[in-house]
């Protein structure tokens, strides 16, 4: 059986009155690609949020390799091995595609301006064609080799997309966290972005936690499909039976029950 990489239990968060999480439990196989879908206002970014540590919740725990990181920072989680990318770009508009990609990697620099100096004898010259190798093998990867020395801000939506899943992968990370990857892309960009998301986590063995707004993408890719609802996990399974789910048929992929439908089609027809 799989290991489990992410478990979290019961996981309450509000804001003020507002109760954006409410008692979620859920967890990912390590290996897997896991879609958290749901209405707007559903809780899925704040869920994302608790999991990179934005976010500290009310109560609940959150283990990622069974170690409690309920109350690490952002940046702990990032040195654990979690990387993520944001539902609005998150890239500096003005530095190049390779300087935002080499930002992913800078916690990991142990050298700092005191070892810098000594370039050669503290290890520092080593430790920067690491650096580099990593970056190069990620922007081939991603098939970015031609737009590496490009101002990150010029490029079209669906590229910036692309340098920010780069830069998310440059940290190394075992869990990668994708807040609505391919919201705003055009079919051809959204077929790309799908099957980079299927090879970083068949060639690099990375498990995804992603967020998606397009259902055939989060069916075709996912191994399972949490749906929340109202701040509330309604149904988490692998996504034929998420599919086959009444509620999630009639509230997402719009469609009717067949024994329901007559009903509410003779309704209308009699009002008109
Ligand atoms: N920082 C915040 N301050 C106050 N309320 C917030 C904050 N973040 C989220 N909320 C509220 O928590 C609830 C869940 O929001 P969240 O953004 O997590 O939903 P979502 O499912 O990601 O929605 P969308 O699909 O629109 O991104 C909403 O009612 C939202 O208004």
């Amino acid at each position: 059986m799989t290991a489990s990489i992410l478990n979290v239990e019961n996981i309450s968060l509000a804001f003020g009155g507002v109760k954006a999480l409410t008692d979620v439990s859920f967890s990912v196989k390590e290996g897997s690609v896991f879609s958290i879908i749901g209405p707007n206002g559903a809780g899925k970014t704040s869920m994302l949020n608790c999991i990179s540590g934005r976010y500290t919740p009310n109560s609940g725990n959150i283990f990622f390799n069974n170690k409690n990181v309920t109350s690490l920072q952002p940046n702990d989680r990032a040195d654990l091995g979690m990387g993520r990318t944001f539902q609005n770009l998150a890239l500096f508009g003005h530095m190049s595609v390779l300087d935002n990609i080499m930002v992913g990697r800078h916690h990991l620099l142990k050298n700092n301006w005191l070892t810098g100096p000594l370039y050669w004898a503290s290890g520092a010259q080593k430790e920067e064609l690491e650096h580099r190798r990593k970056v190069e093998e990620v922007i081939d990867f991603l098939e970015i080799s031609h737009i590496r020395k490009s101002i990150a801000g010029t490029l079209s939506y669906g590229l910036r997309k692309r340098v920010e899943l780069a830069r998310a992968m440059a940290l190394n990370p075992k869990l990668i966290l994708l807040d609505e990857p391919m919201a705003g892309m055009n079919l051809e960009e959204k077929e790309d972005m799908a099957r980079y998301i299927l090879d970083l986590n068949e060639e690099f063995g990375i498990t995804v936690v992603m967020i998606e707004h397009d259902m055939g993408v989060v069916m075709d890719i996912s191994h399972e499909v949490m749906v929340l609802d109202f701040g509330k996990n309604l149904i988490c399974a692998k996504p034929e039976q998420v599919m086959a789910d009444p509620y999630v048929k009639r509230a997402y992929l719009g469609l009717e029950e067949a024994d329901s439908e007559p009903e509410e089609v003779n309704t209308l027809e009699e009002v008109s």
